[in-house]
């Protein structure tokens, strides 16, 4: 894993944003992993004014993200495919039927999650995958716990990521407390990560990140075992997070 260190939120998204044009840039065909949270907006921004500014086009992109909430369609607000479409898909030229999230809204769930992996593994993989992290370490809704070998699944969240995504909802008890998400074997598939830890709040995720043996009571330190993870981290992220363990 590699750390790149930035000033700040606003440092961080830019930086994160101008290596996803590149590789855009680079290869217009690419597929994305995209992810939501609070995170990734500030980059997804950036992306926006650049795709105003300089004309970077998404029409041969293709997208897969993490997760979604079940029981929320794709028009409710707190849906994660409304947050993307809100915060990106909206304002650049990405093929909207080339955008993909997991439906949320199925009655059959275990068909779903098939449907889901196997349409990541038919369209060739996902190029490159950027990740947020959960104060306990979850990547997309991967809790700690889940197996290292899990593709994409149903899961039951914790009442601490339902406290901590409670920010984006108007009383806590309309969190939804389950989720399909993209398995940890599922992301380890991505040829290139980026993850984004940003604000003093993720210095304990990012220490047992450091620190931590590949564990699956900590789900982001799988990332130790793959082979190209660049970590983008602010300095209220590093600062306190002991980087030499
Ligand atoms: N499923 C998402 C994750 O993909 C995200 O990384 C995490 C952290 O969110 P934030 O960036 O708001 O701290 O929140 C949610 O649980």
């Amino acid at each position: 894993m590699k750390i790149v260190e930035v000033k700040d939120y606003k440092q961080m998204s830019h930086i994160a944003a101008e290596y996803i044009i590149r590789k855009v840039s680079e290869n217009p065909s690419i597929n994305l992993g995209l992810a939501t949270g609070g995170t990734p907006i500030g980059m997804y921004k950036n992306l926006i004014q650049d795709h105003h500014l300089n004309g970077t086009s998404y029409q041969k992109v293709t997208t897969f993200n993490l997760d979604e909430y079940i029981g929320l369609s794709g028009t409710n607000e707190n849906s994660y495919r409304y947050y993307m479409n809100e915060n990106l898909f909206n304002h650049i030229d990405v093929q909207k039927g080339k955008t993909f999230i997991p439906h949320g809204d199925v009655q059959d769930f275990e068909a779903e999650c098939r449907r889901y992996e196997e349409l990541i593994e038919t369209n060739g993989g996902i190029d490159l995958q950027i990740l947020g992290i959960g104060n306990n370490g979850h990547i997309g809704f991967n809790e700690p716990g889940t197996s290292f070998n899990s593709k994409t699944h149903l899961v039951d969240l914790k009442s601490s990521t339902i406290e901590a995504n409670a920010r984006f909802f108007n009383r806590i008890e309309e969190v939804p407390t389950q989720a399909v998400t993209m398995g940890i074997s599922s992301i380890m598939k991505s040829k290139e990560i980026i993850l984004l830890i940003s604000g003093e709040a993720k210095k304990e995720a990012l220490h047992q990140l450091l620190c931590s043996e590949a564990t699956e009571s900590f789900p982001a330190s799988v990332l130790r075992n793959h082979p190209c993870v660049t970590i983008i981290a602010d300095e209220a992220a590093v600062s306190g997070a002991k980087l030499y363990c």
